[in-house]
């Protein structure tokens, strides 16, 4: 994202106004006129209205109007029916998302899917620095300017805490850097002479090397000055070690160290960009800061936190946040928001603390990203790094669904157009800088001094340019503005690359094709003020952006405001994460500097009616798609998955209480188990899946009970079943998905398939064969009946791929032409008769009691964790047997598709339960 100057406002100290309950409406619209009234601003009322000549889109845009854009306005909108379930009412309840209409509703987006949603309620939203820089002088009230950068964001926020949402907005920060206001007597220059100004006095010591001690009394002042304004109220999150007793002050020294993590170890990968390796001595001290970071933000949201709350935290400073919170306050509703790209799983493998930070993040219920293509990335890291199962629509990670989705973030282009057409003097500074470069054709680039901007790449193909197009020598102009970084890794660069960089293209460049009077770059390593950045915009005759990876470019967004009334055309690189909403904008490789300075030419020479057309597309996408469409979409996804992801339609967890009591009054009980991912946990090697000494002491002492009938009913076969469970003469088995039967106290098997012609499984084999041969890692298990293609050791995202290519095979081939079915397990196809499943052999284990009252097993457990598992549960719901008497439990997420009435996370909570009955036995001796 860019950093756009933003707009100074400078909240009073306010009283404390609790922004709940009936007053909550004016109470909001009071200090946000106060904060608009503290300090004039460029969208305060006061600036000059909108060009006139600036044509009208709003009223033209489907699905808009002027009201939909105007902030100060409101939309009616119709009801949305609702999923009726009590713990899903309950969560609409709690978060105001009743479908009534209202006509004060000025947060309803008609183009969303649930029109008559309305967004209300508290909403605490987490970034890593509050919007204010903050300059401290102890006893005194604290300077607040506006902080550079993340200028989106931030308006997000302002919306958030506006009067046009139902939302009572409250924002968790870390402070920044405190700067302090040094004492003019005691120069800090004076701190740092060679030698003492006045030998026999100690120098006074310098705050930024020593620390900044901070009083109670002072932070509870800039507590009461952030409590309201324009962003709602303002949580300050004070990062230190620890508390200094008795003053209770905090000691903030070494401030940057905060960002250390995050910016040189997480920006960097997350931009594709990897360092060379290192003693990973600073690494651990820095993740060490990261975790605690996180950890004081939990403390500071937890403490703030009343049931209902939405939380919302933004970018990858706060990767920890949601699992930390949520141990903090497990019934959390907690969204995620990533600003930067995600890179692919290759990168993120690097990563020293990979699982942390996934797992970390994935203790929210949503995780929104600025493209498809990032948020495919993360769902395929967390299935590569963590071995959870994803898809486009999310994680299932720990039990829980995480939803993943995709939400570009846009700009408050009203605000943008109030300031770079009714600010005042813009017009002159716009006709400044024209007559500046009368006779010229001017392109403008303005970035940040990251090496992944692409500014070097940007000034190389501008020299191509002018190499190639020597027509346009002398006619054209690169005005390149840079500021300065905000990012830790960047500002430490010790041979300053880049800038170096740029420099000497910059030298080179007017060197080749400049003369006494005239540079054909302009380049300025500077911050604008906001005048001089949309005056910039507004003369550019081309926009170029080269970054070679970013989030989201807002300058890009900007431009396209700007040029509402030349319609200059947009070079824009498509390793921005606005290209793909851009699609009229024209696209290049930033790589390749030859088709970048076609571009150049491509944008000069376009005919005013295509640019026209192009920028009107444009357009109508920045202004229907701003900061406010962005939060309202990402808020509204998030309620309406953490409706749906609620008890409603997920599995809940088995209730042992009930299964104990039931299973203490019963007299005949009986026990289906699976084997695989229900007893053991999955492994890479099948053959690695053995039993642990618990798990067969826990079957042995249930079997051991002459009420119990416990079974194992697995795909594998009566080799690995004999092997490993065969000692324990109680148990039943049955092997292969129900072909082979071994009766309790009994050494022989049933062979339940010796009928069935086996002349399939040649043909299968073949279509296994033709797989195995094209799928690196994968092999083939052959059993006596069944056979089972294994892809755990593949590619996980190939593997899946080529099953599903193998299964349609089969499917077209071997399974019209016998009576075979063809199954997809964990990591596995398998192929088997279908005269026989698992599901058939538990109807006939309770049909063998009989279903008749009194005959019947008073107490049935049933567990299994895969697809074939589902036929026994679907089995014993055709039973006509008391709910109380029977349960059905999936081992796995609570989320998960099932025909089970409960659910286990994983196998050892399937053993838990199996002791705990067992122990209860024990008691009634
Ligand atoms: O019915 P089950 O007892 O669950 O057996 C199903 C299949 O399990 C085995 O494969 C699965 O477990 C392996 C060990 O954890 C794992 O490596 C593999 O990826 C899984 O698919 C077994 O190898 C098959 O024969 C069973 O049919």
């Amino acid at each position: 994202m860019s950093d756009p100057p933003s707009p100074a406002r400078v909240p009073k100290g306010q009283p404390n106004p609790v922004l709940v309950g009936p007053g909550l409406q004016a109470l909001k619209h009071n200090s946000y006129s106060q904060a608009s009234a503290a300090t004039p601003s460029l969208d305060a009322d006061k600036v000059h209205p909108v060009d006139n000549n600036a044509p009208s889109y709003f009223a033209n845009i489907p699905g808009t109007n002027t009201e939909s854009l105007d902030t100060s306005k409101s939309a009616s909108a119709g009801t949305a029916p609702l999923r009726k379930s009590s713990a899903g009412e309950d969560l609409l309840r709690r978060l105001s998302l009743t479908g009534h209409s209202s006509p004060m509703s000025p947060e309803i987006d008609p183009r969303t899917e649930h029109p008559g949603l309305r967004l209300s309620g508290r909403l605490i939203s987490a970034a890593f620095c509050i919007p204010y820089k903050l300059h401290y002088q102890p006893g005194s009230d604290w300077t607040l300017k506006p902080r550079s950068g993340t200028s989106a964001l931030f308006d997000s926020f302002a919306h958030l805490a506006s009067d046009n949402t139902h939302w009572s907005h409250t924002l968790v920060g870390w402070t920044g850097e405190v700067e302090p206001i040094l004492d003019s007597k005691a120069p800090l220059q004076q701190a740092a002479a060679p030698v003492p100004v006045n030998k026999g006095q100690q120098p006074p010591s310098n705050p930024l090397v020593d620390g900044i001690s901070v009083g109670r009394d002072d932070r509870e002042r800039l507590d009461s000055q952030l409590r309201t304004g324009r962003y709602g109220k303002i949580l300050p999150v004070w990062l230190s070690d620890a508390q200094e007793e008795p003053q209770d002050a905090v000691l903030l020294k070494d401030q940057g160290r905060w960002r250390r993590y995050a910016e040189r170890e997480l920006y960097p990968l997350l931009h594709y960009k990897q360092h060379g390796p290192t003693d990973g001595r600073s690494e651990r001290r820095w993740w060490a800061d990261y975790t605690r970071l996180n950890q004081l933000f939990a403390d500071r949201i937890a403490a703030e936190y009343q049931e209902g709350d939405v939380v919302w935290i933004h970018d990858y400073h706060l990767f920890l946040l949601p699992s930390l919170l949520r141990q903090r306050v497990p019934n959390i509703y907690i969204g995620f928001f990533l600003h930067s790209p995600f890179p692919s799983s290759e990168f993120v493998r690097c990563l020293a603390k990979r699982k942390e930070v996934l797992t970390g993040v994935l203790g929210a219920n949503m995780l929104g990203f600025q493209t498809f293509s990032y948020s495919r990335h993360f769902s395929s890291c967390c299935t590569r790094v963590l071995g959870f199962d994803s898809n486009s629509a999310g994680v299932d990670a720990y039990g829980a669904h995480v939803a993943v989705d995709v939400f570009p973030i846009g700009i408050d282009a009203r605000s943008i157009q109030r300031a770079a057409f009714g600010a005042p003097d813009i017009e002159k500074a716009v006709v400044g800088i024209r007559k500046l470069y009368d006779g010229k054709k001017i392109i403008v680039g303005r970035d940040r001094l990251d090496s992944i901007r692409g500014v070097t790449q940007k000034l190389q193909a501008f020299e191509v340019f002018l190499e190639r197009y020597p027509e346009w020598r002398d006619k054209v102009v690169l005005i390149q503005v840079t500021s300065p970084t905000s990012v830790e890794e960047e500002k430490e660069d010790p041979e300053n690359k880049i800038a170096g960089q740029i420099s000497n293209l910059v030298s080179t460049i007017n060197g080749r094709f400049g003369s006494l009077s005239f540079s054909p770059v302009q380049y300025y390593p500077q911050y604008l003020s906001p005048r001089e950045y949309f005056a910039l915009l507004r003369v550019a005759d081309v926009g170029l952006i080269t970054t070679v990876r970013d989030g989201m470019n807002t300058t890009s967004l900007e431009y396209i405001v700007c040029q509402q009334n030349n319609h200059s055309p947009l070079i824009l690189s498509e390793f921005s994460g606005t290209a793909g909403t851009l699609p009229s904008a024209i696209h290049i490789n930033p790589w390749d500097l030859v088709g970048v300075a076609n571009a150049v030419d491509k944008a000069l020479n376009m005919p005013a009616e295509q640019r026209k057309e192009q920028h009107l597309k444009l357009y109508k996408h920045v202004l229907t798609n701003t900061v406010a469409t962005w939060s309202r979409h990402f808020l509204d996804r998030l309620l309406t998955n953490l409706s749906s992801f609620d008890q409603s339609v997920a599995t809940p967890a088995l209730d042992r209480a009930k299964v104990v009591k039931q299973y203490r009054k019963a007299r005949k009980r009986l026990f289906m188990f699976d084997y695989d991912g229900t007893l053991t946990p999955i492994v890479k090697d099948p053959q690695a899946a053995i039993p642990s000494d618990r798990v067969l002491r826990t079957l042995k002492t249930l079997a051991a009970d002459p009420r119990n009938a416990v079974w194992i009913i697995s795909g594998r076969d009566q080799a690995f079943l004999d092997e490993w469970m065969g000692h324990i003469p109680e148990l039943g088995l049955s092997a292969e998905h129900g072909c082979f039967i071994r009766q309790p106290r009994s050494d022989d098997w049933e062979n339940l398939a010796e009928r069935t012609d086996m002349a399939w499984q040649k043909e299968v084999i073949e279509v296994f064969q033709h797989f195995t041969e094209r799928t690196q890692g994968s092999f083939i298990e052959r059993k006596r009946v069944a056979l089972t293609w294994h892809y755990r050791r593949a590619d996980p995202e190939y593997g899946a791929f080529q099953a599903r290519e193998c299964r349609k095979a089969l499917e077209d081939t071997v399974a019209k032409r016998w009576a075979v079915e063809v199954m997809a397990g964990k990591a596995n196809l398998e192929v088997r008769p279908t005269f026989v499943n698992k599901g058939f052999i538990a109807t006939r284990l309770v049909n063998e009691y009989g279903t008749e009252p009194g005959k019947a097993p008073e107490f049935i457990l049933c567990s299994g964790d895969d697809f074939t598992d589902e036929d026994m549960f679907r089995a014993l719901k055709q039973f006509d047997l008391p709910r109380e008497h029977v349960y059905s439990v999936t081992v796995g997420a609570s989320s998960k598709q099932t025909n089970a009435s409960w659910h286990l996370l994983e196998p050892a909570d399937v053993i838990g339960t199996l002791q705990l009955l067992n122990s209860s036995s024990n008691q009634e001796k």
